[in-house]
């Protein structure tokens, strides 16, 4: 019961984006023409197939070595055909095993029985390297999902699974970095570009592994995306779950606020403000980030037209700096996993060498190499080249002046950095000027042995890459890094913004902010168009912050008036609207940060409060002080209050301390909504629990509360309102209609219980109805209650053939005893006759 209860809020609209977001560009080439999609000429002459071509790509990987050249043909033939479908049990579902056994006894079976004999088809099976059989492959296409009947069937159970949220159509490989992070039940974990969220799914369900009824996991997840439009199908996406260990924020990753109270705070105690955390790091940070996606290509063909290798190195340096970020704010002894859906040494390996070289011993890559031993994967490349207008590159050396501002040192295995001679610098010691671009002077710091194959002395081959034919796969590219302890102080040198940079750092930003002018290319869209800010993005991500205390690690960039946020945050927690004077400059702040989404405020209305924990007699384990909500100003008009678990307390806490650096565009669990009876009557307390919130509160609830057979459970989900008298169960419709007008929760009662209350657990099955004057009606929406009675259904059907052949045993064990019995009476009597 504890997390996903997978019955979110689903409005029609957000259905919509999140479909087109998610849509499958094969299929749109087909819809578009407007008959048979090999007629190409004459019913729909504009329609053209992709050209499942790219000479340039071609060029680019052949010449990287990422497959070796007897296995090219295979790669690209490979490449070019549409991806299979995968998908992902929820595991936190309580329907979960419910599902997984459907899918190993039922649709595996028929699924095989039906298309082994044409041989043509794979059926579905496991992936085998994810725990647990939770994760499937399924080879068949749309096309064939309708075709025929048992795919058919097939089909609509993957359809109606993933709105409900018990299962998540995931691409194979995208569902491997979570599981290289080794995520514990009370972890903070930041996600730094996690739309649309499926990453951050497969997080929050590790975190509610083995999370009991009623209780919620110590950890949590941040889950944050620039790009507001995929926050929105972050948001839908994770609703699902049900968590309140979430937040999901809008932040500019490679800026994303390290919320670092300053110790000598004076008012803190003043504001009866003191979180428990002082500063937001993370025990694992999750970066996968922006890329050219050129891993994706069996799902979006329509990359093969568009691909050109300017798309990697644009995007290489705010890789590098959200990287930075990332592990600026890791804790030390944490794991950090970079991971990209691109196949490019530039925005993997080179990106992955760079920061090691920045950390400099401070962050080590991990040998995950016995890990998930099923997956296969081929190691980090420690060569390759950089290609820029056509002409390859081997080293930082071979980049013309005109093009240095683009083309960065940290492409290159070695990282070497060669800067142009200053003017001064173009006499030699006889006075003659040097004249060629070519004559560049290399790093003092770096060696001079010959240049024109670099190779890392990095192990890179730690690296790991998926490749399409290895596994009938996407490709992904993902590393594993430890951070071992604090970063490095590198030379100390305030930047424009007040930041610390390296003289490398120096010429690195100068760089940048030149890339942001030529972006190689690039054909920047919503997902690259942070890239675009390079020159905002530098100063802050690639800073290698100064340590002033070794307990506080690195300090926060944007932290800057601490008193003005210390007043803030005191007018905040008490739910007022700051005025005046005295936060003058807060005010101004606030206005800048809150742009664009709702303000969270705590909620503290204790009229309210008290008035819902009397009517549902809440009992006081439950914790609800400081656990409440609302995205509103104005506590006379909350029509939500939000739940949030004391891990997510805490961090709200310190967002407020420090003046509400994050930007949160979702936070916690629809507990309560206001409603009055549809008859007109007000109910005694006006707000009823949400569908979401039942599985957290439910164990804590001691009022209002039935339990009923199965069979008026099945009625009610069959006909949504039933009148007190018409339940099988007159007792039960006796106790419906002395329950308080408003709402009650009805909890499922299966055979084996017999008295109220039954046990509750991840198991229990339990829904919100509304007590009206003559009958009880559902507050579950349709396709809840469809699933529901599907499941059930399927239940108790389960549990007949077992009682069914318990009772044959049992018969069968009776025979035998009487058998034994009959047996022994008469070796008994032969021996006395014998004897
Ligand atoms: C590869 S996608 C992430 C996929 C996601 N982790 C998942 O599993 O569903 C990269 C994301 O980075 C976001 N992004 C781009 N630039 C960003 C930035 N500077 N800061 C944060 N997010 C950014 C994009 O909006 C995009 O959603």
């Amino acid at each position: 019961m504890g997390g996903g209860r997978g019955r979110g809020n689903r409005s029609r609209t957000q259905r919509k984006h999140f479909r087109d977001g998610r849509e499958n560009v094969w299929k749109r080439a087909k819809s578009h023409s407007s008959s048979d999609p090999n007629n190409t000429s004459t019913d729909n002459p504009t329609w053209q197939p992709f050209a499942t071509q790219n000479q340039a790509f071609d060029e680019y990987y052949k010449e990287q070595g990422i497959v070796a050249p007897e296995e090219w043909d295979t790669f690209v033939e490979v490449l070019r055909t549409p991806l299979p479908a995968a998908f992902r049990i929820n595991s936190s579902s309580q329907f979960c095993a419910d599902i997984r056994s459907q899918l190993e006894d039922d649709f595996m079976k028929s699924l095989k029985a039906e298309f082994t004999d044409g041989g043509e088809v794979e059926a579905i099976r496991p992936l085998p390297w994810y725990p647990d059989n939770l994760a499937w492959h399924s080879n068949f296409s749309r096309m064939q999902l309708r075709k025929n009947q048992t795919l058919e069937r097939f089909h609509e159970f993957l359809k109606l699974e993933n709105e409900i949220g018990n299962i998540t159509r995931q691409e194979a490989v995208s569902m491997v970095p979570p599981l290289f992070l080794d995520v514990c039940q009370n972890h903070f974990v930041l996600d730094m570009c996690a739309a649309p969220g499926s990453k951050t799914f497969q997080l929050l369900e590790i975190i509610y592994q083995s999370t009991k009824a009623g209780s919620l996991p110590d950890g949590m997840v941040i889950a944050n995306d620039l790009d507001v439009q995929r926050c929105n199908l972050l948001i839908h996406q994770t609703k699902r779950m049900c968590t309140a260990n979430l937040i999901v924020t809008n932040n500019e990753a490679q800026h994303f606020p390290g919320c670092r109270a300053n110790k000598n705070f004076p008012k803190a105690s003043e504001i009866e403000l003191q979180p428990p955390i002082s500063q937001l790091l993370f025990d694992r940070v999750l970066c996968d980030v922006p890329c050219s996606g050129d891993g994706t290509l069996r799902k979006a063909p329509d990359l093969w037209r568009k691909w050109n290798s300017g798309m990697g190195n644009g995007l290489h340096n705010l890789q590098i700096q959200i990287a930075m970020r990332g592990l600026s704010l890791l804790k030390v002894g944490g794991r950090m996993v970079y991971s990209t859906c691109s196949m490019n040494p530039v925005e993997n390996e080179a990106v992955v060498a760079e920061i090691l070289r920045r950390c400099g011993g401070s962050v080590e890559l991990v040998d995950v190499s016995k890990e998930l031993p099923q997956l296969v994967r081929r190691p980090g490349l420690r060569k390759w080249k950089v290609r820029d207008k056509g002409i390859w590159l081997f080293s930082h050396k071979d980049v013309s002046k005109f093009r240095r501002f683009g083309i960065l040192p940290s492409m290159f295995p070695s990282g070497r950095t060669y800067v142009a001679p200053t003017d001064g610098d173009h006499k030699h010691e006889n006075g003659a000027n040097m004249n060629s671009e070519d004559e560049l002077m290399e790093d003092p710091m770096t060696s001079t042995e010959d240049l024109n194959e670099e190779v890392s002395d990095l192990p890179l081959e730690r690296c790991m890459r998926i490749v399409p034919h290895d596994q009938n796969s996407g490709a992904f590219f993902i590393a594993v890094l430890r951070k071992l302890s604090p970063l490095p102080v590198i030379q100390e040198k305030p930047s424009r913004r007040g930041n610390l940079l390296t003289k490398k750092d120096e010429l690195q930003e100068k760089l940048s902010e030149q890339v942001t002018e030529c972006n190689n290319g690039v054909e920047l869209n919503s997902e690259d168009a942070a890239s675009e800010n390079f020159s905002e993005a530098a100063s802050e991500a690639d800073l290698i912050e100064k340590e002033t205390d070794k307990a506080t690690l690195e300090p926060d960039p944007c932290n800057t008036d601490d008193e003005n946020d210390s007043e803030e945050a005191h007018l905040l927690v008490d739910g007022e609207i700051p005025s005046g004077k005295a936060v003058g400059k807060r005010k101004l702040q606030i206005q800048g940060k809150w742009k664009g989404v709702d303000p969270v405020i705590f909620f503290k209305d204790e009229a309210i409060i008290n008035s819902i924990k009397a009517f549902y007699g809440i009992d006081e384990s439950f914790p609800f002080n400081g656990h409440l909500i609302s995205r509103n100003n104005d506590n006379n008009h909350v029509k939500r209050i939000y739940y949030i678990s004391k891990s997510v307390k805490d961090v709200l806490e310190l967002n407020l301390l420090v003046g509400q650096q994050l930007k949160i565009s979702s936070v916690g669990l629809k507990m309560f909504e206001r409603q009055t009876s549809r008859e007109g009557t007000t109910a005694p307390c006006s707000f009823r629990i949400s569908s979401e919130g039942l599985p957290v509160i439910l164990p804590h609830i001691t009022k209002q509360i039935l339990y009923s057979s199965p069979v008026d459970f099945k009625h009610l989900l069959q006909y949504k309102a039933v009148k007190f008298m018409d339940f099988v169960d007159t007792e039960f419709g006796e106790k419906a209609s002395k329950l308080m007008m408003g709402c009650c929760v009805i909890v499922l009662r299966d055979a084996k219980t017999l008295s109220d209350p039954i046990q509750l657990d991840a198991s229990t099955i339990a829904i919100g109805c509304w007590k009206g004057r003559a009958s009880l009606s559902v507050m579950v929406a349709a396709i809840d209650c469809q699933e529901l009675l599907e499941r059930l259904s399927a239940r108790m059907e389960t549990e007949r053939c077992s009682s069914l052949q318990e009772n044959n045993v049992e018969a069968d064990d009776v025979q035998d005893m009487n058998e034994i019995e009959k047996v022994e009476e008469s070796e008994t009597a032969e021996e006395a006759t014998n004897g």
